[in-house]
């Protein structure tokens, strides 16, 4: 197998952009996929941040031991999976490119592709956050990929902690954001296994939406776990956070359908990050050490990234631009909580005072 850059007939080629905990593994999944499914290329390059292991780089080491020992220990690629340190060598001759980097690398990696991809290359972004725009907004992570690499962006979100769905011990879905019917059954063969079960939404923003916002909802559930305080806040953290979330697509991002949050993009994920994902164990020791989420993310994830608090910032610097902080009650004090301007318990007070609010009713979302 050559692992050259020419190309068989019309064999599609695909990159992914990534090797942190999802990263690896979804590009384990896509790896093993391509060989058996004839339209895609059987090289799938992934793009890795090049590390030192035990003095050792972690992409040399992805390629001979066919393992990425740091983010996705003991579950092994297929050797048609091929770790490049370069972007660029990742993506210049693909097809269909993943993009699969915590947020807050988004800029420099399109800033790196700009003008050199394939002009009719597909994106399809896993990355769970917003990007800041001057005068006041935000964008999708999406967008920001489609408009500076002049490719259209597909999206993928859903309930899916990356050791779960690596060990397939159950049943886990994914949601698909695809406008374009054929398109989006192509794409979803490139992730579905029979462990991971992918379903396509026409509803590509609201996806996106739902897995940047619930980020900040399990920063707040992590906060009640450590107040150690009744479940009680907890469910109701839950329940106004998925309100602000669905009155936040209907303000912001309207046009979308109400069904989408109950989709695996949508409560489903709000409440496995809730209960077992990154940020929700990092914003529980928060509170109980008064540590920084910069020095937790350095001690307890071991390279990973946090998304929720800069996602908190994000929405807060629209919010407040557009002066609607009282209208999200839970998004604001999570991220005042999160920046050191208010305590923890802050939270408790702002449950209480919101607990009886009634169910937000969109007035911009289609069923
Ligand atoms: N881990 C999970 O269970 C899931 C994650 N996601 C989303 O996928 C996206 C990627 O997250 P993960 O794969 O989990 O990553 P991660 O948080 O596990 O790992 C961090 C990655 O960032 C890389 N990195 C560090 N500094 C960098 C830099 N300056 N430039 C570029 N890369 C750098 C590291 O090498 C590593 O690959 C995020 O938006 C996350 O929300 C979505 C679903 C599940
Ligand atoms: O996005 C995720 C689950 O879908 C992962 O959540 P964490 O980043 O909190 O681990």
């Amino acid at each position: 197998m050559s692992h050259g850059s020419h190309r068989i007939s019309s064999k599609k080629h695909i990159a992914v952009l990534g090797s942190g905990g999802w990263g690896s593994v979804i590009a384990r999944i896509i790896a093993r996929n391509v060989l058996h499914l004839k339209r895609f290329h059987p090289i799938v390059k992934m793009y890795v941040f090049e590390e030192f292991i035990d003095g050792r780089k972690l992409t040399e080491i992805i390629n001979k031991e066919h393992e990425n020992r740091k983010y996705a220990p003991g579950y092994k690629f297929t050797k048609n999976l091929v770790a490049v340190s370069d972007a660029l060598d990742a993506a210049k001759h693909a097809d269909i490119i993943v993009f699969v980097v915590p947020h807050q690398f988004v800029d420099n990696l399109c800033k790196s592709l700009a003008g050199r991809i394939r002009p009719n290359a597909i994106g399809i972004s896993l990355i769970k956050g917003f990007d800041i725009k001057t005068g006041g907004g935000i964008e999708l992570i999406s967008h920001i990929i489609s408009t500076k690499l002049l490719i259209p962006c597909h999206v993928l979100m859903g309930a899916n902690i990356a050791g779960e769905v690596a060990a397939e011990k159950f049943v886990c879905t994914s949601t698909l954001g695809c406008k374009y019917k054929a398109r989006g059954s192509f794409l979803k063969d490139l992730f579905n296994t029979p462990h991971l079960k992918i379903t396509v939404v026409a509803d590509e923003d609201t996806v996106e939406v739902c897995g940047a916002l619930k980020n900040i909802v399990a920063t707040g559930v992590g906060f009640i776990d450590g107040l150690e305080e009744n479940n009680r806040y907890k469910e109701a953290v839950l329940r106004l956070g998925f309100m602000e979330m669905v009155q936040f697509v209907d303000v912001f991002f309207p046009g979308g359908n109400i069904s989408t949050f109950f989709e695996s993009c949508g409560i489903e994920d709000l409440i496995v990050t809730s209960f077992a994902g990154r940020n929700r164990k990092c914003s529980a020791a928060f509170v109980k050490t008064g540590k920084t989420f910069k020095e937790l993310e350095n001690e307890m994830l071991n390279g990973q990234k946090l998304q929720g608090p800069p996602t908190a910032v994000e929405v807060a610097y629209m919010l407040n631009s557009k002066d609607m902080t009282n209208k999200f009650p839970l998004f604001t004090v999570i991220h005042q909580i999160c920046t050191g301007k208010k305590p923890a318990k802050a939270l408790l007070k702002c449950v209480d005072d919101n607990i009886a609010r009634r169910v937000y009713l969109p007035k911009n979302l289609i069923p």
